[in-house]
């Protein structure tokens, strides 16, 4: 399972956990702005704005799981298997395949609204990216420096896009009953919840945060939706850079898999592999991952922005303790 948010403070913060169980070898790419993207079936673009995320890098090619560009436009994949449904290519359209939504998207876009727009005339075409990779079942979050998010859903009805009015994305149900579901827990607070129960008795109230008593904490995709649109919507506003970095890290975590918690086959556990955080507005990509709590952080912008190869650093990295004696 994967979970998404974007955090608003005097900047946008954007990304994920990727939660799995089988390492794709992932790692912070940059993609300049003269790399050449050969599209399937559009024309090649030896140009475009220039993009920081994580990613799968085969054949030279970035098969981005995450990114945002120079202009503050995020988006993430996750999984959808289930109600994604890509199409065979149909004349007339925009035929993207769905590995090339991101970078395609990134390339050409500024904000969600161009999204919309570049949107209404394309088809996620059922391409593979090779034998190796087969195309995998996604659907998307995408956020700008408007603080807003829309979550794009390709299935056999069509191509969907929905505005994402709690700013997070989780996996299945489609996204219009994931908001559905919230209404279940509309009523959970962090403040000291009334007794309405029984109002007539004198309850003892035995702990702190009962307001909250009804939150669920599973690691399915509602439990995550639910819990994360919760957390982020009563997440504090930092008063500098550090301050929203931890508070993001902070609602990221709460919904994060730990190993042993959710088996996917025998003996074989899904967890958070890592976290990211991209500043919209600053271009800066923060990390951490199961193996190291420390937040690393990579700057775009203290790299050639118009050169031509991709510039990879890694991810997975080991644990950083400091030992004070
Ligand atoms: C596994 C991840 C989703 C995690 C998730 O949501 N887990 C919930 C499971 S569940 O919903 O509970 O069942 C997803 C998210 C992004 C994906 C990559 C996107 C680029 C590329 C696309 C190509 O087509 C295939 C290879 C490729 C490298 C992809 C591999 C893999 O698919 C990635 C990592």
């Amino acid at each position: 399972m994967c979970t998404s948010i974007c955090y608003t403070s005097t900047d946008h913060y954007f990304g994920r956990n990727l939660d799995y169980e089988i390492d794709y070898g992932q790692k912070v790419i940059i993609v300049p702005r003269n790399y050449v993207f050969n599209y399937r079936d559009m024309p090649a673009q030896k140009s475009h704005y220039a993009f920081i995320g994580v990613s799968v890098v085969n054949d030279n090619y970035p098969l981005l799981c995450d990114a945002i560009n120079e202009k503050g436009l995020g988006i993430a994949g996750l999984n959808f298997q289930g109600p994604g449904y890509y199409f065979p290519q149909i004349k007339g359209k925009k035929n993207i395949a769905s590995f090339e939504l991101i970078p395609y998207l990134l390339s050409n876009c500024e904000s969600t609204a161009e999204v919309k727009e570049i949107l209404a005339d394309a088809s996620i075409s059922n391409v593979s990216f090779s034998s190796n990779y087969p195309a995998a079942d996604l659907h998307w979050i995408l956020s700008d420096k408007t603080g807003k998010s829309i979550v794009v859903e390709s299935t056999k009805s069509g191509l969907h896009v929905y505005d994402n009015p709690v700013n997070v994305l989780t996996n299945n149900p489609e996204f219009p009953s994931q908001l559905t579901k919230l209404s279940d827990y509309v009523d959970v607070t962090p403040s000291n919840p009334k007794n309405t129960l029984v109002p007539n008795v004198d309850v003892n109230i035995y702990s702190r945060g009962l307001g909250t008593h009804h939150l669920p904490g599973g690691m399915d995709s509602s439990s995550r939706f639910v819990k994360a649109a919760f957390v982020l919507s009563h997440a504090p506003k930092g008063k500098d850079e550090v301050e929203n970095v931890t508070n993001y890290f902070h609602i990221l975590h709460s919904v994060e898999q730990a190993k042993g918690l959710d088996e996917v086959e025998n003996n074989r556990y899904e967890y958070t592999m890592y976290t990211d955080c991209m500043n919209l507005d600053k271009g800066i990509l923060y990390f951490t991952t199961y193996d190291n709590n420390r937040i690393n952080a990579v700057d775009m912008y203290k790299e050639n922005l118009d050169a031509e190869d991709l510039i990879c650093y890694d991810l997975f990295k080991k644990q950083d303790i400091n030992y004070i004696s």
